[in-house]
Parts: C-alpha cells; structure tokens; sequence
C-alpha cells in the first residue's frame, strides 16, 4: 500500500551529491520496489538496472520547458537521467548511475524530485492514463 505521498516528501529531501563515485551501493530488486512505492508513474527495467517514466506532453514546446526544467534539476544535483524526446512530444526519462551500472538511491531521489516538476500533459493522454500525474501542469 503506498504512503501517502510522504515517502517521497522525504526523498525530496536529500540529495544526489556524491552518487556517481562509483561506492554507492546498487538497490536490489525489493528495495527498489519499496522506494518506489509512493512514486508509481517510475517503472524498473526488466534487468533492474534502470528506472523510466513515460509520458505525452501537449506539444513540442511543453516537452522541451519540461527537458529544460530537468537540466536545471541535474545540474544542481550533479546527477543526469536519459532524456528521450519521440513523436514531437513522447517523453522518457531513464535513470541509472552510470557509474556503477544500477539504480541507486540517488536515482529513486532524482525520480522524486523530477516528479515534482510542473509537466503540460497531453490533455487526451491524461484522460487516458488517469489524471493523477505527478507535476500535472493546467492544460
Ligand atoms: C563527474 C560527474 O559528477 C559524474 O560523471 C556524474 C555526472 N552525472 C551522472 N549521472 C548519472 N546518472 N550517473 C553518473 O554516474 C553520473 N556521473
């Protein structure tokens, strides 16, 4: 059962600082599901070794703000997803520490974080896919 949402408050709150000196430890596949219990839009690759979000944005425009958003974030948290951008406006973000070659909790706090950015969906994708997004800007 997720929480109510407090679990990620509390990842909000740390930092990625330090997560790709390579000794950072790799999450396993039941602590990695557990710390994505309150941030259900993530999906684990089947290998376990990345966590991704896909969504449809309302347009080009709304998916690049959104990327530019993202840079902002990655900068200061020295820790960078994979950013995908198909189709004018399908979004999917990847992310790993590359440095160690799985997810770590710097990725799960980045996921986090990135869930509260401001997002313009795709108005018939969210009808689609529920209206609870993360971020979800006014159409
Ligand atoms: C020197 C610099 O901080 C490192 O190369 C960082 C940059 N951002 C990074 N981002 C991610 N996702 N994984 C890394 O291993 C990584 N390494």
């Amino acid at each position: 059962m997720s929480s109510s949402g407090g679990k990620a408050a509390e990842l909000r709150k740390l930092s990625c600082a330090g997560a790709c000196k390579g000794d950072v430890p790799k999450l396993g596949k039941d602590e990695l599901e557990k710390n994505l219990e309150d941030l259900p839009a993530w999906e684990v690759s089947e290998d376990h070794t990345k966590i991704s979000r896909k969504f449809v944005c309302k347009n080009f425009v709304a998916a690049i703000d959104f990327f530019n958003q993202v840079k902002d974030l990655a900068e200061a948290e020295s820790h960078h997803p994979d950013l995908h951008l198909t189709g004018y406006r399908n979004v999917q973000v990847d992310l790993q520490t590359h440095s160690v070659g799985g997810v770590t909790l710097p990725d799960v706090v980045m996921a986090a974080k990135l869930d509260a950015l401001p997002v313009t969906y795709s108005p018939k994708w969210l009808r689609e896919h529920g209206s609870q997004q993360p971020g979800q800007a006014p159409a």
